[in-house]
């Protein structure tokens, strides 16, 4: 649905030339929920911009449902963006309108009848719980409630692609969540394609299928969430993840103290709900202790990692047993790695 194909774009000031995106290739699905995580300056964005080309690319092509949106006249873009609704970080509300004009205002534009205008925005209200709230002014609703209004305004026009720039970085962990379960709801109810920029990996692991890490203006790794949150490759996404509290080697501050193999067990799905460690232990008489855990979910995938010590029993020689182990965990779709022998 959209294709990003060898993008780069300079900014120039008056001391130099930044070359904010350096070469970004992506292809976003239809119906998915794609977020680019990335710290401040990466060039997020610059590159969700380039989705609606409120930011043009100094090269590289732009295909949103085959068509390069690069080479659109004014008013074939103009459009378009009726097709793209974006939501902002600080809401970017009329403050002097009341929140069903502020809804209504983007139908007026696109030229929507009185009535049909009025009962779009109603319904749309309805659909971010602000019934409620409809002839409220902005600054009589919370940060939460403005961004529900935000959200019911970016899809007036009812857009097939919704971008969230920050959508939720102004809002506090209770706040966030439920906004986050309202994008879930938008994507799964009406199908809109969404993509969202963030800082906060938990954001990522909330609600989005696929993410893009991007580091200097570069995409420095890009996968199902599930993948990147269980085998991150790249510090950067490392780093992201350990500053959320996924820390794939806290493990090493207590090695010096492990008598023992310490292995990882790394899964997703069904096999989070077997009762695979008591299996094994008994089956092979280890002795097993956990030293590192999580377990939890990503969007709706159980998973877990853990990070265990295993002694083997004297009877029997512990590379047979560790191959039998290993040959066990792989039948049932765990990943297992020796981490220290
Ligand atoms: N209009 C501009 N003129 C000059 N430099 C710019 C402009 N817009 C962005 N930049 C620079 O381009 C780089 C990427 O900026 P961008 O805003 O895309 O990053 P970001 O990852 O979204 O950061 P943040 O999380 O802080 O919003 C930064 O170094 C920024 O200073």
């Amino acid at each position: 649905m959209i294709q990003i194909k060898n993008i780069h774009k300079y900014f120039k000031t008056k001391e130099k030339v930044l070359h904010a995106l350096q070469g970004i290739d992506l292809n976003i699905e239809a119906g998915k929920v794609f977020g680019i995580i990335g710290r401040s300056g990466a060039g997020k964005s610059t590159l969700i911009r380039m989705i609606n080309l409120l930011e043009r690319p100094d090269q590289g092509e732009v295909i949103v449902d085959g068509t390069d949106i690069t080479k659109l006249s004014v008013d074939e873009l103009r459009k378009l963006r009726h097709q793209i609704g974006m939501v902002f970080q600080h809401f970017n509300l009329l403050n002097s309108r009341t929140v069903l004009d502020n809804v209504i205002y983007p139908l007026r534009i696109a030229g929507v009848d009185k009535e049909s205008r009025k009962a779009r925005a109603l319904e749309l209200l309805k659909l971010v719980g602000l019934e409620d709230h409809v002839h409220k002014y902005p600054r009589q609703l919370s940060g939460g409630q403005k961004q529900r209004v935000g959200i019911a305004r970016a899809l007036a026009t009812e857009p097939k692609i919704l971008l969230c720039d920050e959508a939720t970085s102004a809002l506090d962990p209770e706040t966030t969540q439920s906004v986050l379960a309202l994008l879930n709801e938008i994507n799964q109810k009406l199908g809109i394609t969404i993509v969202l920029i963030t800082h906060s990996m938990d954001v990522i692991r909330n609600v989005c299928d696929e993410v893009a890490v991007i580091d200097g203006g570069k995409i420095v790794e890009l996968g199902e969430v599930v993948n990147v949150f269980l085998h991150p490759q790249h510090s950067t996404t490392k780093a992201l993840l350990s500053e959320s509290g996924v820390d794939a080697d806290a493990w090493k501050l207590f090695s010096d103290n492990v008598h023992g193999d310490v292995i990882r067990l790394t899964y997703h799905g069904v096999a989070a709900a077997e009762p695979l460690l008591s299996h094994i232990s008994r089956e092979l008489e280890l002795n097993l202790s956990i030293l590192q855990g999580s377990v939890g979910k990503i969007k709706d995938t159980p998973f877990g990692q853990l990070v265990i010590v295993v002694n083997y029993p004297e009877h029997t020689p512990a590379e047979q047993a560790k191959a039998k182990m290993k040959a066990f965990f792989e039948e049932k779709n765990v990943d297992f790695e020796v981490l220290q022998a």
